[in-house]
């Protein structure tokens, strides 16, 4: 997640083109000023957000789980994407990150039952959530605060279901075969677990700060 080029630049790339396609909403893009100003959250860019919402559309989604909360632009994006009944359970562990997405999600009018907001690492919640029960499982931070609970979290995806996983393109370190830094060594191992995962086909999406994506099989 790059925090330093603002959505919507007046660049000619493919990339800036892409974000700026991507249309947000005020309280989107008020949700993105406010996390900009909170340490260690940079938001997912528009272009990145419009794909979580035509990810989670895809699948039909009813019950999406957001690992990293962070101030909620990702979760009002996946909620556009979601089908209207379908509740969004999203948690993170710290209570700064926590406010600021209930903030966006009451200014952005979201009903109090479509979104579930939990205070906790993936360590501590993850165990409370039923396994199979999620048509997407969106992972952001670093890879290193959830790759312990891989299995689990691949584990509440349902079979048609989508995992995915931000981030893993920053800096460009993973294409790079000389960088060994513990960051971009567990994006390796979040990666190749994904994707030597039989039951899941995968792909990475060079927008943003990368997607990992996997879509679940029988
Ligand atoms: C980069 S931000 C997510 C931003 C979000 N994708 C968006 O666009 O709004 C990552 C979030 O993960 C949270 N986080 C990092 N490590 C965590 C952990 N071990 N347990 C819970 N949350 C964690 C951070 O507090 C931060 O809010």
């Amino acid at each position: 997640m790059s925090a330093d080029r603002p959505p919507s630049s007046g660049g000619t790339d493919g990339a800036a083109y892409a974000d700026r396609f991507a249309t947000e909403s005020p309280e989107m893009t008020a949700a993105r000023n406010r996390a900009f100003h909170l340490p260690g959250s940079p938001p997912v860019e528009p272009a990145v957000g419009a794909t979580l919402a035509v990810l989670a559309a895809g699948v039909g989604a009813r019950s999406v789980v957001s690992i990293g909360s962070g101030g909620g632009l990702a979760g009002l994006w996946l909620l556009r994407g979601m089908r209207a009944d379908g509740v969004l359970t999203a948690l993170d562990g710290d209570p700064e990150q926590l406010r600021a997405a209930r903030k966006a999600f009451a200014d952005a009018g979201v009903a109090s039952g479509r979104a579930r907001l939990i205070f906790g690492t993936p360590a501590e919640v993850l165990p409370r959530l039923s396994s199979g029960a999620y048509d997407m499982v969106v992972c952001a931070g670093q890879p290193r605060e959830y790759s312990e609970q891989l299995a689990q979290v691949l584990g509440l995806v349902r079979v048609g279901g989508t995992l995915v996983c931000h981030g893993l393109l920053q800096d460009g370190r993973v294409a790079d075969r000389t960088a060994r830094d513990p960051q971009t060594v567990a994006w390796r191992e979040v990666a190749r677990a994904v994707r030597e995962e039989e039951t899941l086909l995968s792909a990475v999406l060079p927008i943003g700060a990368g997607l990992l994506v996997a879509s679940k099989r029988a």
